[in-house]
């Protein structure tokens, strides 16, 4: 029987773009093909799933891993009131065969960072809402770059916005996002995406200057709906 490693369950709203406030159970994978500089969240694998049953408690019941597609599904139900499941981690997409065994009220909402296209396409009628990163990681940090921005875009492409399903594109900007990089793989996935969001990174030491956030929006506002939206559930300390 399948069985998977989560760090966490917890009922939350979705701090990051266009549905920021939409109430979501958020399901944690653990494990990364990625290592970005600026990430927020640790990935590696834990002993326990962290569930937290009252949303808002902050009292987390302790699931032993590995976890089976009824156990996470069951716990998904217990809660109320949701517009989606956020399916988030670690990169979730490492766990396609698993998504699609769950069995939610709510739609699906995948946090990604599209890079494994072969898993896109095994979830592509299971997902309702992508939320797909770009990744302009330093070249240092990809063992292949080329092959690194290909994936990017096939995914993009496998996930696409149509009548069943959205999907948008977030890029977290650093102070060392180089503009033509962003352009490049914009122009490639405009057409594949309802909208663009520019999330700058949220450790101040890292961020971008607004000035070049505004301009970065100016220039990709003919081609798609450009937004700027900063994490908002660390503004107001929620999970
Ligand atoms: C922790 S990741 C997990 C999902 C997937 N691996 C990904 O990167 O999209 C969830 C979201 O948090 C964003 N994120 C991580 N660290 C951040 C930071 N320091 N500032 C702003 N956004 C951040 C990621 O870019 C991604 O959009
Ligand atoms: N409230 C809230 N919104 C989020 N949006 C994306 C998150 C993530 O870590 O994937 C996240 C998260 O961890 N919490
Ligand atoms: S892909 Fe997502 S989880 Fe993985 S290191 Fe980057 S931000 Fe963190
Ligand atoms: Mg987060």
């Amino acid at each position: 029987m399948m069985r998977t490693t989560l760090s966490e369950v917890f009922c939350s709203v979705q701090g990051e773009g266009p549905y920021v406030g939409c109430r979501q159970a958020f399901v944690r994978f653990t494990g990364c093909n990625l290592k970005c500089n600026y990430c927020d969240t640790p990935v590696e694998a834990t002993k326990v799933c962290k569930f937290e049953a009252v949303p808002g408690s902050n009292k987390f019941h302790e699931i032993e891993n590995p976890l089976s597609p009824e156990k996470v599904s069951e716990m998904i139900n217990s809660y109320s009131g949701l517009h989606s499941v956020s399916l988030t981690g670690g990169e979730p997409l490492m766990n396609a065969d698993f998504i699609n065994l769950l069995k939610t009220k709510v739609p699906l909402y995948l946090e990604s960072n599209m890079t494994l296209p072969r898993m896109a396409k095994k979830v592509k009628d299971k997902v309702s809402y992508v939320s797909g990163d770009v990744k302009l990681l330093p070249h240092s940090l990809l063992e292949d770059p080329e092959l690194h921005l290909e994936s990017t875009i096939e995914c993009f492409r496998t996930l696409k916005v149509t009548k069943d399903r959205d999907c948008f594109c977030k890029i977290v900007v650093t102070k060392d996002t180089s503009e033509d990089d962003i352009e490049g793989v914009v122009g490639a996935i405009s057409g594949y995406i309802s909208c663009l969001i520019l999330q700058p990174v949220t450790q101040k030491a890292m961020q971008p200057e607004p000035g070049f956030l505004l301009k970065l929006q100016e220039s990709f506002l003919n081609e798609i709906d450009t937004r700027i939206i900063p994490q908002t559930h660390k503004m107001w300390g929620c999970l």
